[in-house]
């Protein structure tokens, strides 16, 4: 796994030979070691150069068997006695140079970058070449062959600090704690430079070695890992017809039209067009267009001026007729949430489109059969439900639908990597994955507001368990009429709904009228001012605390008869993460999505699911299936109005067969129908 050459009469080569980038497998550090004594016995070699195959040189540590016991040589001593080494020791870094790879690259005495002038300003590399890395260090290790190698050893230097060093640590720490959520690793990481920066450097290693021994025990540590694996396992894709991510071809895609240029529309439009694909971008309305045009433009102006390009605008076409969509390839409907409008636009598309154009619909939770019903095309109708803002937010569910084709499915996945999300392909039920579970998530938060929580309190204990921001502030940032709209349309508010005292029942089952009530007087969320919070003038983005509603909760209670009790933050965690993980197994059950996997990444990056607790169903897994059904149990039999809280089929299943490790938990689903 580490290629050995003698180049050039002086110079060991040494190859990690790891694809696709080359991590420190034990494989690739036995090769090393036994590589670099094989050099240093060798009277011949004067100098060692390190490289990676295929222009990568080291991705770090195989994370692969940090789940296994480590065998081995270890990673320090190895890169201790690279560093050591009576020889000059040379990395020649391309592509990535990551954790223990770029440890590889600083225990060695020169190094170089092709690309990086930042890191040869903090002096991390000596040399950025052109060209080839490789050659361009074996000249610099021929050009100083001979000189002195105590003086580029990193460990025999003194550090450079500021005389300060402790408080201006004092103040990172404070910092990263803040930021960081309760993820340990960013804090570590400040401790272990402190530790660099008092200590001398035996003493600040050992201190680094035991920061690394807690983060490497921690369950968060497991969390990431599984989190990083079932990132690129949801690019994998699979359908039970049997068509996958590696045997079904997809379509190129140089035009693209996009209906509607609403927020959703500009960020897919921007995003599009970043990736070099021309789009035709549709309005009904002049004014709507122009003002879609505007924002494009300038997110677009702003974006390549950050990245000191120019703006590609010559790919775009706002137009106000359909029949410029004559050439495109594909179609993103992403125009209001409303069945018979998307309709109406499905059917309106079939009369000008080409007979082979793929029809998108970016609808975050109707159905894409009965979307596809109306077209000429079902084969060619697929959902690409992307989140707001989506020139921002990462993740795309790729929804097939009964009838959608591979090719269909192949395509949308292709799209949404090429523009950089992480896709996940999903079946069609209402609200797909995330949304589906999100509806649970925040019933059981609002639930808790007419038991006597507070917007506050809910929050703030979903903010301590991880996540960026607690659900009533991403619901006055998403706006509060978007679920109302949903909620009327779905039959659930009606004229037959007593305006002043609504009723807590309905569909037959538990309903919390609140937010209805909340929207009624105007709040819609950051937007109108006014939400679950305050905010200073529309549009703002800080939220206070309003006292109003705090009085608007009492009277509520007081109407209804409910006498307020103390909610725990544990009891809001388990209630919102548990719900969460409650209908992720039913989806599961129902085959909507293909692998707990999946539904953790839809919930760490469409949702904001703390990386370092994994994902809803990781955190079912790691708090243990037994704990999660008891729990469960426990709620449903004090909320028997609430049918969610029932736990679910494969939850019972999974805990009676003694609750096997998540990536087990497929081969448990059989005999279920499956909607992918
Ligand atoms: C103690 C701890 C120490 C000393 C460490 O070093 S911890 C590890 C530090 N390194 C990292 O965290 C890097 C993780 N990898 C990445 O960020 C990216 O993979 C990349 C930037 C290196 C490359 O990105 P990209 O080109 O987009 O490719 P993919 O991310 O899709 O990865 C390709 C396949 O390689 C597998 N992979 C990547 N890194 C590792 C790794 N460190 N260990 C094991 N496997 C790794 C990844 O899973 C992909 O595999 P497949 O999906 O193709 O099977």
């Amino acid at each position: 796994m580490a290629r050995y050459a003698r180049v050039k009469g002086s110079i060991a080569l040494i190859t990690l030979t790891n694809p696709p980038v080359n991590a420190l497998s034990a494989a690739v550090r036995r090769g090393i070691v036994e590589s670099v004594s094989r050099a240093l016995k060798d009277e011949q070699v004067k100098a060692v150069v390190f490289c990676g195959e295929n222009e990568k040189f080291c991705g770090g540590a195989d994370i692969k068997e940090f789940s296994g016991s480590m065998s081995g040589p270890p990673l320090v001593p190895m890169i201790h006695s690279i560093e050591a080494g009576e020889k000059l020791m040379v990395a020649a870094i391309e592509g990535v140079a990551l954790g223990g790879g770029l440890e590889l690259a600083l225990g060695c005495h020169y190094r170089r970058h092709v690309s990086a002038q930042e890191a040869l300003q903090l002096g991390i590399v000596d040399q950025v070449a052109e060209g080839s890395a490789v050659q361009a260090a074996m000249e610099l290790a021929l050009s100083v062959i001979g000189q002195p190698l105590n003086p580029r050893r990193l460990s025999l230097r003194a550090p450079v600090w500021a005389p300060d060093v402790d408080g201006v640590c004092d103040t990172a720490l404070a910092q990263v704690k803040q930021r960081s959520r309760g993820a340990m690793a960013p804090v570590a990481c400040v401790q272990a430079v402190r530790a660099a920066a008092m200590l001398p450097y035996s003493k600040g290693m050992e201190r680094e070695r035991q920061l690394m021994d807690t983060l490497f025990r921690s369950g968060q540590a497991r969390a990431m890992q599984y989190a990083f694996f079932a990132q690129r396992n949801a690019g994998k894709w699979s359908l039970p017809n049997g068509a996958q991510w590696n045997n079904t071809r997809a379509r190129d895609v140089q035009r693209a039209g996009v209906i509607g240029l609403g927020t959703m529309g500009r960020g897919i439009t921007v995003c599009l067009v970043k990736a070099g694909i021309s789009v035709v971008a549709i309005e009904t309305d002049a004014k709507q267009l122009e003002s879609g045009k505007k924002a494009v433009t300038a997110m677009l102006q702003r974006d390549a001026k950050r990245r000191g390009v120019s703006p590609p605008l010559h790919l775009l076409t706002f137009t106000l007729s359909f029949h410029q969509l004559r050439d495109v390839d594909l179609v993103i409907e992403a125009v209001f949430e409303d069945m018979n409008l998307k309709k109406r636009v499905f059917s309106d598309l079939c009369k000008v489109l080409r007979a082979n154009t793929l029809i998108c619909t970016n609808t975050s939770g109707l159905s894409v059969d009965e979307l596809a019903a109306v077209t000429d095309r079902q084969p060619l109708v697929v959902g690409m439900h992307f989140f707001a803002p989506a020139h921002v937010m990462k993740l795309l569910e790729v929804v097939s639908g009964s009838r959608s084709s591979p090719e269909a499915v192949a395509t949308a996945m292709a799209l949404g990597k090429r523009i950089e999300k992480v896709c996940v392909a999903v079946g069609n039920c209402s609200g797909f994955v995330g949304n589906r579970m999100l509806k649970l998530y925040l019933d059981q938060s609002v639930y808790m507001l007419e038991e006597g929580a507070t917007p506050e309190q809910v929050d703030q204990a979903l903010e301590e368990f991880g996540f960026a921001m607690g659900i009533f502030k991403v619901s006055d940032l998403s706006g509060l009429d978007v679920g109302w709209r949903v909620r009327k349309a779905s039959g659930l508010i009606g004229p037959d709904v007593d305006p002043v005292k609504p009723s807590r029942w309905r569909l037959g089952r538990r309903y919390c009228p609140l937010p209805d009530m909340l929207c009624q007087q105007g709040r819609f969320g950051q937007k109108t001012g006014r939400g679950w919070y305050l905010y200073d003038s529309p549009g703002s983005k800080e939220a206070k605390s309003d006292p109003e509603i705090q009085t608007f909760l009492k009277d509520y209670r007081h109407k209804y008869g409910i006498i307020p009790r103390r909610i725990t933050s544990q009891e809001v965690i388990e209630r919102c993460a548990f719900s969460l993980a409650n209908e992720g197994f039913r989806i599961l059950e129902d085959r909507i999505a293909a692998s707990p996997e999946d539904i953790d990444v839809i919930y760490l990056f469409g949702y904001g699911w703390p990386r370092h607790r994994g994902g809803p169903m990781f955190y079912a897994a790691q708090v243990g299936l037994s704990v999660v059904l008891e729990k469960l149990e426990h709620y449903h039999r004090v909320h028997p109005d609430v049918p969610s809280l029932e736990p679910s089929r494969l939850l019972r299943r999974l805990v009676a067969e003694g609750s096997p490790p998540i990536q087990q938990w497929k081969s448990h689903i059989k005999n279920l129908r499956s909607h992918l």
